[in-house]
């Protein structure tokens, strides 16, 4: 059902393919979000036309709306959102800690109000896996005891400590033979909690492995270490998932760390916000030295929006039109598939770490 094909490498990159039943994901990759069942702003048809091969959902927000019953009234989450690729579920571990009005948790579980109208939702592991069963989601997440960093250490090891025994509990609960468990490694920015959590996650038996815990504001650099000490020690043969994560650079880091997979919220979230990517760094268009500038925001680029002038763009945003961020949405996401394309296509021949200096070049200092 499911399996990680390790296609080739080129120093710490790997290129590979995940086969899922619903189709093969091809990595390194990155995936939209679509946090309440849709990449905000954007018909299912658009995101497939930016490469993307596997979307992501969240267990929080659609079991507080429309409710994971309800979804699956509706057919599941597949036929409800009408993508028929994979879809992945977080599991609500990061969302509980970060937008639920957290309560506390037990080691039984993670009691919260909901944000929408402050019911009180107890959620276990055991509970996660019966949300994204009902939801149909191709891949599970494990849930996760997620703490903000930084923290004392001592907070550090004891959420840790939950998340490997919620993970057991999880691995339990899953009994869907077409929905794969992917397990999540924590452990702050500590070396030998990192190499423990994931020694011991490799043992027991996940469809492949994220990393939580980072894009929390950490210096890059701190994240790209952790990812570097942290992968050496999960499963060659199983996909590596880096949650949250990030900006162009942070991908091509990571993915030199040996990270297979993506999710983050930048190119949607920034393209509702007049920040486009490119090759050379970020434009923010509202600027105004936009105004009379005929130019596409990129000249290769297949998207809506560079059908458009960079003038056209700004306009729109300055009027406060829904075409502005439905059009940079669209861009930005084209460039992070175009991004993930070219990644394999140097790792394949042998030619990443020059492609990455040559982005990075490209890109300058970006702001982030
Ligand atoms: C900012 C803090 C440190 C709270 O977490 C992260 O940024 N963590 C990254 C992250 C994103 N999505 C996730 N889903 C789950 N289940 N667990 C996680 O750690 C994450
Ligand atoms: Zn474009």
């Amino acid at each position: 059902m499911f399996r990680y094909e390790l296609i080739g490498t080129d120093g710490g990159a790997r290129r590979g393919v995940f086969h899922t039943p619903r189709g093969p994901v091809r990595t390194p990759g990155f995936m939209p979000v679509g946090t309440l069942g849709t990449v905000k702003g954007l018909t299912i048809d658009q995101v497939a036309a930016t490469g993307a091969d596997m979307i992501l959902g969240n267990t929080y927000h659609l079991r507080l709306r429309p409710g994971h019953e309800t979804v699956a009234a509706l057919g599941g989450l597949h036929k409800m959102c009408g993508w028929d690729g994979p879809i992945l579920t977080d599991s609500g571990g990061f969302q509980v800690f970060s937008l639920g009005a957290i309560n506390k948790v037990t080691e039984h579980a993670a009691t919260f109000r909901s944000h929408i109208d402050g019911a009180k939702i107890e959620l276990t592991p055991e509970h996660s896996i019966e949300i994204q069963q009902a939801l149909g989601s191709d891949v599970a997440m494990v849930l996760d005891h997620v703490i903000a960093l930084p923290a004392p250490m001592t907070q550090v090891e004891d959420a840790l400590a939950r998340s490997i025994r919620w993970a057991a509990r999880c691995r339990v609960a899953a009994d869907r033979e077409d929905q794969a468990l992917f397990a999540i490694v924590q452990g702050g920015l500590d070396r030998t909690l990192r190499q423990q959590c994931a020694t011991e996650l490799a043992a027991m038996s996940f469809e492949g492995y994220a990393v939580g815990g980072l894009s929390v504001g950490e210096p890059p650099e701190d994240m790209y270490t952790t990812t570097g000490f942290t992968t050496p020690h999960l499963p060659v043969d199983k996909p590596r998932y880096l949650m949250g994560v990030g900006t162009p650079r942070d991908l091509l880091e990571n993915i030199a760390r040996g990270i297979d997979l993506f999710d983050c919220v930048m190119p949607t979230r920034n393209g509702r916000n007049a920040l486009a990517f490119t090759d050379e760094g970020p434009l923010k268009l509202r600027n105004a030295v936009h105004k009379l500038d005929t130019r596409p925001l990129m000249e290769d680029c297949p998207c809506l929006a560079c059908r458009h002038s960079r003038g056209y763009l700004r306009h729109l945003f300055v009027a406060g039109e829904m075409l502005g961020p439905i059009l940079l949405s669209h861009h930005n996401l084209m460039y992070y598939g175009r991004l993930m394309q070219a990644t394999r296509d140097a790792i394949e021949a042998g030619e990443f770490e020059a492609f990455k200096n040559a982005k990075l070049a490209g890109w300058g200092h970006e702001p982030f």
